[in-house]
């Protein structure tokens, strides 16, 4: 892909192999090169994550997408990369930024049932399948009555469980669904009122190396979105404080508008029993203004913890630990 009147070398983006990464990461080039006119290309590059039969929850740590990702950064063998936002641990990496966080897509969380069924006529004792103990969680505290089984694997393979009719439905992010061309999969969506996406679910960021994102690569900047960031950065902010990683049954949303941050968090316990549940919002005149955004997360996350959710978050890593 050449953009014309363009005779820079292209920059080398690298992504996973996976349907999902591959098309976030051509729309992330596109939108640079339209707006830049600096040529892009993708190197493919495979990742522990993608290749290991180990169940999610069970890898033990964060990162397992964006790990091989950031070896090749830090080599130089390529230039930027584009991660899913979810996916990044919240410690930054050493050498590395986020030089640009573009426009988040739709952060819900979707259903994908057999027959066309919305999440509230699925019948008593009805498989869903989810990897996330996130979606567990909150769906045990909507639908109790309903059996939780733990899937792995890309959205395509998911999809095919409900297809062959060994499962009944299982929750996907809706952005994710948009990505592999399966949109018409969903049967229903999750409001926030009812269960809260992953801290960054539908958002986007790009990354490359410190010294370069204000040289050479500051081209990056032209699909950063300030809003999308102050909102990522609050949520993310909100799962530190909880000292929780991806695996932890935590959800998180904010929205920036007119000059306020609303953020809401949710810690529910794997069986859906115990919750904490906040909101707060704030004047944010600028989203620019991060360290107001990460106080936010911060405060909110303070507020939870004196609630006990850092028990509950403790709870869940035992049981996960647990042979
Ligand atoms: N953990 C895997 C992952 N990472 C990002 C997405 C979807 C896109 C997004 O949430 O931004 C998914 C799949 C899913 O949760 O359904």
């Amino acid at each position: 892909m050449t953009a014309e009147g363009t005779t820079s070398v292209p920059a080398r983006l690298g992504t996973r192999r996976s349907t999902m990464a591959t098309t976030q990461s051509q729309g992330v080039a596109d939108t640079i090169t339209e707006r830049t006119g600096q040529a892009i290309e993708l190197e493919l590059i495979t990742s522990f994550g993608d290749v290991t039969k180990a169940h999610l929850t069970q890898l033990g740590g964060t990162g397992v997408f964006v790990n091989a990702l950031r070896d090749e950064l830090v080599a130089g063998t390529i230039d930027f990369a584009v991660h899913s936002l979810k996916d990044l641990p919240t410690t930054p990496a050493e050498g590395l930024v986020l030089a640009a966080i573009p426009e988040r897509d739709d952060p819900r969380d979707a259903l994908c049932a057999r027959d066309g069924l919305k999440f509230a006529d699925l019948p008593a004792g009805a498989k869903v399948g989810t990897g996330s103990p996130r979606r567990v969680a909150q769906l045990s505290a909507l639908r109790p009555d309903l059996v939780y089984v733990p899937i792995r694997g890309n959205a395509e393979t998911r999809l095919g469980k409900v297809t062959s009719g060994e499962l009944d439905a299982v929750v996907l992010a809706h952005a994710g669904l948009g990505r592999v061309g399966r949109r018409d999969d969903v049967t229903d969506v999750f409001e926030p009122e009812q269960m809260l996406p992953a801290p960054g679910q539908g958002a986007l960021a790009v990354e490359c190396r410190t010294e370069r994102a204000g040289s050479d690569l500051a081209y990056l900047g032209a699909v950063d979105h300030p809003a999308t960031r102050a909102e990522v950065v609050a949520e993310r902010t909100v799962l530190s404080e909880l000292e929780a990683g991806c695996a932890a049954p935590v959800g998180a949303f904010a929205e920036y508008s007119e000059g306020s941050l609303r953020l809401r968090a949710a810690v529910v316990a794997t069986n859906g029993a115990t919750a904490v549940r906040r909101e707060r919002t704030i004047d944010l005149a600028s989203p620019d203004d991060l360290d107001t955004a990460v106080g936010l997360g911060r405060d909110l996350a303070r507020q939870m913890i004196a609630e006990g959710a850092d028990r509950i978050v403790a709870e869940a890593f035992a049981e996960r630990d647990a042979p």
